[in-house]
């Protein structure tokens, strides 16, 4: 079982992550990004998925063409799953990469 976020780890996640949106009804938060093409938006996809796989910690995400909507909590976390510190460096790492790509 994993830790959910406490009410100021909440806080300082939204602070650090302002566009990082709580998803509607769920303990989970969601972003969406745009890039150039698909090329770039699968090559985003791959260097997430390789990292998420080391991290055993998987976003939940759906792709079209150059877009990526990506929602992150934690399923082992609490009774019914929830935000933990793994979605908090996931988060990180995902900006980190995006920012590779130069998303709109
Ligand atoms: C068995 C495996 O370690 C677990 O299912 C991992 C895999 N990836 C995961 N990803 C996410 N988002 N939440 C989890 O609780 C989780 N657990």
């Amino acid at each position: 079982m994993v830790e959910k976020l406490s009410e100021k780890e909440r806080a300082e996640f939204i602070n650090e992550f302002p566009q990082w949106a709580q998803v509607e009804g769920r303990d989970a938060v969601k972003k969406s990004f745009k890039f150039a093409d698909f090329n770039e938006a699968f090559g985003f996809m791959t260097r997430v998925a390789l990292m998420a796989d080391k991290m055993d910690h998987h976003p939940e995400w759906f792709n079209v063409y150059n877009s990526v909507e990506i929602t992150l909590s934690t399923h082992d976390a609490g009774e019914d799953g929830g935000l933990s510190e793994r979605d908090v460096a996931l988060a990180a790492f995902i900006e980190k990469a995006a920012a590779l790509f130069k998303p709109e």
